[in-house]
Parts: structure tokens; sequence; C-alpha cells
């Protein structure tokens, strides 16, 4: 059976373990990866594979997976699908999501193709246990509780905060869907805390929750990038009260991502063109193999 041809866009956390997904996917194979720096200083794990700095210099590629920070996400995949080449990204302004699937919609249509965004696991996997649990209990409350652990939207946003070399925003749960923020930062020669600070407060990532700043000499001697999740529903089916449903994990952060974005990437060759969230997705299509096959064994 031909295998599904993807791209890795970016070479950082996730890029990397996407690599890794891929490699583990028995219908896909890695056509190349797309570096600013494209093949200078290739890593010695990408031995194997092109490395290039623009995705036009790879061949016949069926869909990019964009391993960038979310800022960048909506432009690059406005650019690769008018390629005509499927985008997979895992996006995670939430707030902002609805507007940006509304501009790819357009931009799928025009060129016949598919692109799936906010895919990793929030937003991504629990987006579907919050819709699934929902239908469950029409009626009711929600809370999602993260970590504590890495959140690796909010350290990709502070590592992008002028003065700042490196960073780690840790979340807290405080309970109820309400986190804390403890950030670390290492900060370049001259730069000062309290403009850093005042920046990351301001930010929309920040701005909604509690958040403590805090200088580090070296991030990597404080990372962890561990997380997790509990999400929790009560509520009523039908008229009866009192049901209450939970779902946990406890995760490697880019390792899940970066299979949740594999995951879609495989589910999007089988999507008419447009643009799409998880929910919006047939959970079968997630999978390899037959929907025969998937039907009679986990159905
Ligand atoms: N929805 C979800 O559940 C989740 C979403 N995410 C999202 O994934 C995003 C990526 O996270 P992560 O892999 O840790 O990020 P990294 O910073 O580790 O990697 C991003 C990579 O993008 C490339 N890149 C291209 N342009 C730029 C630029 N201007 N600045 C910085 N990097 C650039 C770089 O690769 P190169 O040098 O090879 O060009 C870089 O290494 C996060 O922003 C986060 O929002 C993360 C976890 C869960
Ligand atoms: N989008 C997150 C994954 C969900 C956890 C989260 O949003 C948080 O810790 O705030 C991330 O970037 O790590």
């Amino acid at each position: 059976m031909k295998k599904i041809r993807a791209a890795v866009v970016g070479y950082g956390n996730i890029g990397r373990y996407a690599i890794e997904a891929l490699e583990a996917a028995p219908d896909f194979e890695i056509v190349g990866i797309v570096r600013r720096q494209g093949n200078e200083n290739k890593p010695l794990e990408l031995t194997p594979y092109e490395v290039v700095n623009d995705i036009t210099k790879l061949k016949d590629v069926d869909v990019a997976i964009l391993a960038l920070p979310t800022r960048l996400c909506p432009e690059q995949a406005e650019k690769i699908v008018a390629m005509g080449i499927n985008t997979v990204d895992s996006f995670d302004i939430h707030t902002s999501i609805l507007d940006y699937r509304t501009r790819q919609m357009e931009h799928c249509k025009k060129a016949g193709r598919v692109s799936v965004i906010s895919a990793g696991w929030d937003p991504g996997s629990d987006s579907i246990v919050r819709v699934l649990m929902q239908s469950l209990a029409p009626k009711g409350l929600t809370y999602t509780n993260f970590g504590p652990g890495m959140s690796m939207g909010h350290s990709v946003c502070v590592r992008g905060k002028k003065g700042v070399k490196d960073a780690l925003s840790v979340t807290i749960p405080l309970g109820e869907g309400i986190h804390r923020r403890m950030v670390y930062v290492e900060l370049e020669d001259g730069a000062k805390l309290e403009n850093v600070t005042a920046e990351i407060k301001a930010d929309p990532y920040f701005a909604h929750d509690e958040t403590h700043v805090f200088a580090v000499a070296n991030v990597k001697d404080v990372q962890d990038m561990g997380h997790g999740v509990n999400l929790v529903r009560k509520g009523v089916s039908g008229k009866t009260p009192n049901q209450r449903m939970e779902f946990n994990m406890s995760i490697n952060n880019p390792a899940l991502t970066a299979q949740v974005l594999v995951n879609v990437a495989r589910a999007s060759m089988r999507l008419q063109p447009g643009c799409y969230t998880m929910p919006e997705i047939p959970v079968i299509d997630m999978l390899p193999g037959t929907r025969e096959d998937i039907v009679a064994t986990l159905v």
C-alpha cells in the first residue's frame, strides 16, 4: 500500500517527537524536514533524511506537520495548502481558533486541500473528550484542570520575548479550571526582570491567569517535559442529575502532541477539502488500518 508522504516543518520539541512518531507509524514515510538553517549543522539522528530550508525543495509531499511556534502556524498553513499540500498543526490560542479556522477554510477550499488545526491534546484530544462528555450529560459543568506540568505554548511564548534567552512556564492547577503560571526565565545580559515580567503578564497567553516570573541561571536545570490533565463533568442526562465523568492522563507533553499530529495527518488524507478541528473528524480515521478491522476489534 502507498505510504503517506509527510514533511516536518520546524525541528524543536514537537518536531523531534514527530519524527519518532512517523518512524513508528506503519503507513508513513518521511520526505524531509524543513528548518530555518536548512542542512547546516544537521543533527546526527537526521542523517537518513533530507533537510531543507524551504518545503518547495521536497518532492511529492502529501502532508506537512507544522511543528512551529503557534503564532507562526496560520501564515505557514496558508502558504503550504496553496502549494497543494495538506497541513496539520497544534495552534493553541483557544480564543483565536475559530477565526483561524474561518480563514484557513477559504484557503483550503480554494486549493482543494485539508488543514487540521489545533490538534494536540489541548486543544486537541481534550476537545473531543469535552464534546463527548457534554453529549453524555448535556446540562452541567465541565472543568479542565492541567498539570502541574510544562506548558509548551506558554514556554514558547515567553522564549519569544525580548531579553529572554530561554524559558519554562509551569502550569499549576488551582481547581475548577483555574490555573497559576510559574514562569522561569534565563535572561539575556542586561535584560531587566521587571520589564520581561510586565511583557509576559500583558500577553494574551498569561493575561487572565495569576502569573509569577522568576529569573534562573539555567532553564535546562529546572525543565521537565511532563504534564497532564484531569477533565471532569458533572451534569444531567435527560432529566437525571448527578452524572459524573472524568478523564485523566499523565504524559510527556511533546511526545503526546506529536503522536496526535501524526494521527490527524493520517485522517487528513481521508477528509473532503476544508479546515477542521479535532472534534470535527471521525476518530476512527486517526488509526491506521481498515475501518472494518477497527469496527471488529474496538467498537
Ligand atoms: N495543542 C496542544 O496540545 C499543544 C500545542 N503545542 C504548541 O506547539 C508549539 C511548538 O512547541 P515546541 O515544539 O516546544 O517549540 P520549539 O520552540 O521547541 O520548536 C519550534 C521550532 O519552530 C522552528 N521555527 C521557525 N521559525 C521560528 C521562529 N521565528 N522562532 C522560533 N522557532 C521557529 C524552529 O525549528 P528550526 O530551528 O528547525 O527551524 C523551532 O525549533 C507551541 O507554540 C505550542 O503552542 C505544544 C504542546 C501541546
Ligand atoms: N497547549 C498546551 C497543552 C495543554 C496544557 C495547557 O494549556 C497549559 O498547561 O496551560 C501546551 O502548549 O503545552
